[in-house]
């Protein structure tokens, strides 16, 4: 009998949940082990359910929380949450009805364990290696970090799973992204993926599983690897995995959700056989030196459009092709900014820590560092939101909160907050945003906002400068 062929992680996952192969005519089939929900994209989803007379197929598969239109102020003297706008009380109101109609498990705003959904499925333990999750959000792709198969889904295919727990899907290609090197101080996981991002650009991983690969990689904590997996979609890919190993196991083992006892050996001992074998293939490589990269921050109107925050803006008339040459030109405009300009020095209006990005414990640790016994820059707003209730406990409980007020940032109640300003936490017309969020898009932390993408040192060394300053002169 010949062995079988190496398979990688994806393959592996893929073939487990294959519950009918595609054909020229349709897709796959996929089995869904998770499903995560949250209110923007569900209700049309909920709504297919009730009008063709269905109910949740597993409900115990289906967890929901409220984080896009939750306000980040706490409750007023009446005990009443300060939200947004209408539209963002509807979106709360029906998931909460949703929720209790189709009996869904729902943190609800306020709730203990309430979060960015991408914050809480790992906290909670619901994030497991090997599973197929998926979430009507794009930054799904942040579970892979666990060796996970997940992926965002439209608000339609929503409907599917909730109906059937399974999704229709084309089979993707794979993408190794292999990072060696050891990653210089000063630089962390945000700037390996907006490295990865600027060098295979925004399309560079269309129609692929990016699996991230190399000793970087793995030397990385669970939490960095979130931030990593996190953007892989904003290369354009359907995912982004790591295979598992022990700082997942160990990321794992006691958190409420995951298996105990007799069923954790059993589900380790079926990790174990995930990571992908020596020897297989992928369909397309790309490689990166850890140790050649620097904080990067990002100059324009899409993560790919990323440069060493010591470097200058590149030049629309040093590109050949006219579409790119456009797409700068008009980057540039809207950002306010000349070509080959530095960006050391650009004065900055607002510093935004938080989203699913790097909205976890070690991202405040990192930004408190530089803001321990300095002072926020004048004229300059901060907000620090934590990702989750737990992650908010957490700072708490070490004093991180203490030491973002005293230097005169804000700490606010978890959610998706200026990531994506559907709350009413937004910044004005043509303010600079210093964000570690995951998206730079026009107006999309307020209309007609700029936004600077980059890694939670990078921000709060803008806070306190009031500038686009060099993280690695704040390392202690
Ligand atoms: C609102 C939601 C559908 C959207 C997404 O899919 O990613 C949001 O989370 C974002 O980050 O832009
Ligand atoms: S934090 Fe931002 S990127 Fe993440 S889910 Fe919320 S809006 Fe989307």
């Amino acid at each position: 009998m010949s062995p079988l062929p190496p398979r990688n992680l994806f393959e592996k996952i893929w073939q487990s949940h294959l519950v009918q192969p595609e054909t020229a005519e349709t897709p796959a089939v996929l089995y869904v082990d998770l499903h995560l929900v949250h209110e923007v994209t569900s209700p049309q989803a909920f709504s297919l359910l009730r009008e063709r007379g269905l109910r949740v197929r597993k409900p115990e598969r289906t967890v929901a929380t409220m984080d896009h239109s939750t306000p980040t102020l706490p409750r007023d003297a009446q005990g009443r949450f300060p939200i947004a706008d209408a539209e963002a009380a509807a979106q709360l109101a029906q998931l909460e009805a949703n929720c209790e109609a189709f009996g869904v498990e729902l943190h609800t705003l306020g709730s203990e364990r309430q979060g960015i959904i991408h914050v809480i499925g790992p906290e909670l333990g619901l994030t497991l290696p090997g599973s197929t999750i998926v979430c009507g959000d794009s930054h799904t792709s942040t579970h892979g970090a666990f060796g996970a198969l997940a992926f965002g889904i439209g608000t339609s295919e929503v409907g599917h799973v909730l109906a059937t727990q399974c999704l229709l899907q084309r089979k993707p290609k794979t993408m190794e992204v292999r990072v060696e090197g050891h990653l210089r101080p000063g630089v962390s996981a945000k700037d390996i993926i907006l490295g990865i991002i600027a060098q295979i650009g925004v399309g560079g991983g269309t129609g692929h599983v990016l699996e991230y690969t190399g000793s970087a990689i793995r030397r990385l904590s669970m939490e960095e690897r979130m931030t990593v997996c996190n953007m892989s979609i904003e290369a354009g890919a359907r995912a982004g995995l790591i295979s598992p190993d022990d700082t997942v196991f160990e990321y794992l083992r006691h958190r409420s959700r995951a298996p105990q006892g007799a069923a954790w050996d059993k589900a380790l001992a079926h990790w174990r056989t995930l990571p992908s074998d020596p020897g297989a293939t992928y369909d397309a490589a790309v490689t990166l030196d850890a140790s050649a990269l620097e904080p990067m921050l990002t100059y324009g109107t899409h993560p790919g459009m990323g440069i060493p925050v010591t470097g200058a803006v590149p030049a629309p008339h040093d590109l050949a092709d006219a579409s790119a040459r456009n797409s700068l030109e008009r980057a540039l405009l809207y950002m306010g900014l000349k070509p080959g300009q530095r960006l050391l020095g650009q004065p900055i209006d607002v510093v935004f820590i938080g989203s699913c990005t790097n909205s976890r414990l070690s991202d405040l640790r990192a930004a408190a560092d530089v803001f321990r016994g300095r002072k926020v820059a004048s004229r300059v707003r901060v907000l620090v939101v934590p990702g989750s209730q737990e992650v908010k406990r957490a700072a708490e409980a070490e004093g991180l909160h203490d030491i973002f007020r005293s230097a005169g940032a804000e700490w606010r109640e978890p959610g998706c907050s200026m990531c994506i300003a559907m709350n009413g936490d937004q910044a004005q017309p043509g303010q600079y945003v210093v964000s570690t969020s995951n998206r730079n898009f026009e107006g999309r932390q307020g209309k007609a906002s700029r936004t600077f993408l980059a890694s939670p040192l990078t921000a709060a060394a803008a806070a306190v400068t009031g500038k686009v300053s060099d993280p690695r002169e704040f390392l202690r």
